[in-house]
């Protein structure tokens, strides 16, 4: 599935418009229909248990007759209110208005400034609609008080789409305010007025949506908190506007779905192994981390490595630690690269590593590795002396970050996944996480471009970015895998995919997909609660 910026939307209405002769009325006339459609559904759905069942319809098995039935409200005495704005998305809720009048809901329209304003498509509908008689009202003081709201259904919010720059204005803001005071169910044409349709960020003012009905394509704000958490259930209706055009017009960031995976990144999500298949045909994982007071990091990035199919998974780690974890995971392989009796890692262990890497296929480094005296020179080593793909996390990154980022670094020929939170992008990128969260896939993407890599910029709707500009955004998971190790669980898991044969970008989304995955198993099945998810229940459920 497409996701969109408000640009590549007005690009792709130009292109339909002007290439393929659709006149942009018609668009509009869908964009009305499609929300008036998801009001009937939305309606019907809630009100199913009064629903009349048509008089005499269980006796006509032949010849019937049949309605719209995405038009036909089974309660007929609903009444929504309609807030229209004075461009495009308020023509788009005009017409929402006349398919509402006739599948028998009654409508008022609010508009937010005089209708004689509008002008091109938004005018016509304006006037459209002057001629079907539906109540009409111009916003003023009066309706800022409660008792105006008590009597609708629902509410429409068509005030602001993918125009809408800043803050909204008076009298939008008070509109907006009203609206989500009267506890009404909220239905938004495209956007939630108020959110802005690239970064996801809220206005101070901001429509909750009970549902958002997102024209053509999805836009990107929609699907990146804190946008996502104003939209609510977020249904994508086709207005005219061809799928193809979004490839023609080169947009590369998709939602994963089953069909993204599939399709796009060519990843066979049920992949069967080789009947005739060997643990070498699996690949060998590296995983360089742990330290006295972080050994588990390690573990469970083993352990993922393992559980997702790795053939064989090493783990070098300092001697200190190994009589505490020997035999905790049979499966696993334990090379001891640093001597000492603290479990700290130095400058030198590269000697130990480098030799180990050679027999390996991939390389994770960072869970539970800690900091210590010239780390930066010994991550570069090891960035530039081993040609397998490599997964870079947790203190890896803050690494990389004091290091001078990696401009002064040779740009590595295998594949290179960096793994950041937001705090860790932050660092990585020289800015502040609230900076990073307000363009999480405009940060990402740049970042993965810049420096060749791909990156998985982590915390709710993980965004995948690659070196070549694609950008996946993740939905699977839950707020109860905030918790320790499981950030190490992705590290291996991506590494075990990596082991078996993916790309870089291949390898993080499914990797991220199938981690988010887990975690909503593991919490459906184990724990039955997300706050009580562990990350080795995670793994577990791999
Ligand atoms: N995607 C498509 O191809 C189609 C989209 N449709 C709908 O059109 C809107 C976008 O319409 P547009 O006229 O460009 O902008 P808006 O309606 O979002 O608003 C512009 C309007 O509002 C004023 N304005 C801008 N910012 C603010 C603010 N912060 N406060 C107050 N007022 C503001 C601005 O001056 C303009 O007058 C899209 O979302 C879809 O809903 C088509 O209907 C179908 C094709
Ligand atoms: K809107």
């Amino acid at each position: 599935m497409y996701i969109v910026t408000a640009q590549q939307m007005r690009d792709l209405d130009q292109h339909t418009i002007q290439q393929l002769g659709i006149p942009a009325l018609c668009l509009m006339e869908s964009a009305g229909k499609a929300i008036a459609e998801e009001v009937i559904q939305w309606s019907n759905s809630a009100k199913l248990e009064q629903a009349d069942i048509p008089f005499g319809s269980s006796l006509s098995h032949v010849g019937q007759i049949r309605s719209d039935k995405n038009l036909t409200v089974h309660d007929q005495k609903q009444h929504w209110l309609i807030l229209v704005g004075k461009g495009n998305n308020g023509g788009d809720g005009l017409v929402a208005a006349r398919y509402l009048q006739d599948a028998g809901i009654k409508v008022t329209l609010l508009y937010a400034q005089d209708p004689a304003e509008m002008i091109g498509d938004a005018a016509i509908q304006r006037d459209a609609t002057r001629q079907s008689g539906i109540d009409v009202a111009i916003w003023n003081k009066d309706w800022e008080k409660e008792s105006n709201w008590h009597s609708y259904t629902g509410i429409v919010d068509a005030l602001l789409g993918t125009g809408s720059k800043g803050e909204p204005r008076a009298p939008y803001d008070a509109m907006i305010t009203a609206a989500n005071r009267s506890g009404k169910p909220i239905i938004a044409a495209d956007i939630p007025s108020g959110l802005h349709a690239d970064t996801g960020e809220v206005a101070k003012t901001c429509i909750q949506a009970s549902v958002t009905v997102s024209l053509a394509f999805l836009k990107r704000g929609l699907v990146q908190y804190p946008g996502a958490g104003v939209a609510g259930d977020v249904v994508v209706r086709q207005i005219g506007i061809p799928r193809f055009t979004a490839q023609t017009l080169g947009v590369d960031t998709h939602l994963v779905t089953k069909e993204v995976l599939e399709h796009v990144l060519e990843v066979d999500p049920e992949r069967a192994r080789a009947v005739d298949g060997h643990k070498g045909t699996y690949g060998h994982v590296l995983i360089v981390g742990g330290s006295m007071n972080m050994s588990g990091a390690g573990l469970l990035a083993s352990r993922a490595a393992l559980r997702i199919g790795s053939g064989l998974v090493t783990w070098a780690l300092p001697q200190a630690l190994l009589p505490h974890i020997a035999g905790h995971v049979p499966e696993l392989m334990l090379a001891p690269a640093v001597e000492g009796v603290d479990g700290k890692w130095e400058r030198s262990s590269t000697d130990a590593i480098l030799p180990l890497a050679e027999k390996c296929d991939v390389l994770a480094v960072g869970p539970g590795l800690g900091r210590f005296e010239q780390d930066g020179e010994w991550l570069q080593t090891l960035w530039e002396k081993t040609d397998q793909p490599l997964v870079l996390d947790a203190d890896g990154l803050n690494m990389i970050a004091e290091a001078d980022g990696l401009s002064s670094w040779q740009s590595r020929s295998a594949d290179t996944v960096l793994t950041p939170h937001p705090g860790e992008m932050a660092r990585l990128a020289g800015i502040s996480t609230p900076e990073v969260q307000r363009d999480r896939i405009g940060i990402a993407r740049d970042f993965a471009i810049k420096h060749g890599i791909t990156l998985v910029l982590k915390g709710a709707r993980t965004v995948i970015a690659s070196a070549d500009g694609r950008v996946y955004v993740n939905t699977t998971g839950h707020p109860g895998m905030a918790t320790g190790g499981s950030g190490d669980a992705l590290t291996g898991i991506i590494a075990g995919l990596l082991a078996q044969g993916l790309s870089g970008i291949q390898a993080a989304t499914f990797g991220v997909h199938l981690h988010g995955h887990a975690g909503e198993v593991a919490a459906n099945q184990r724990t039955g609660n997300p706050a009580s998810l562990l990350a080795g229940d995670l793994i577990e459920s791999l």
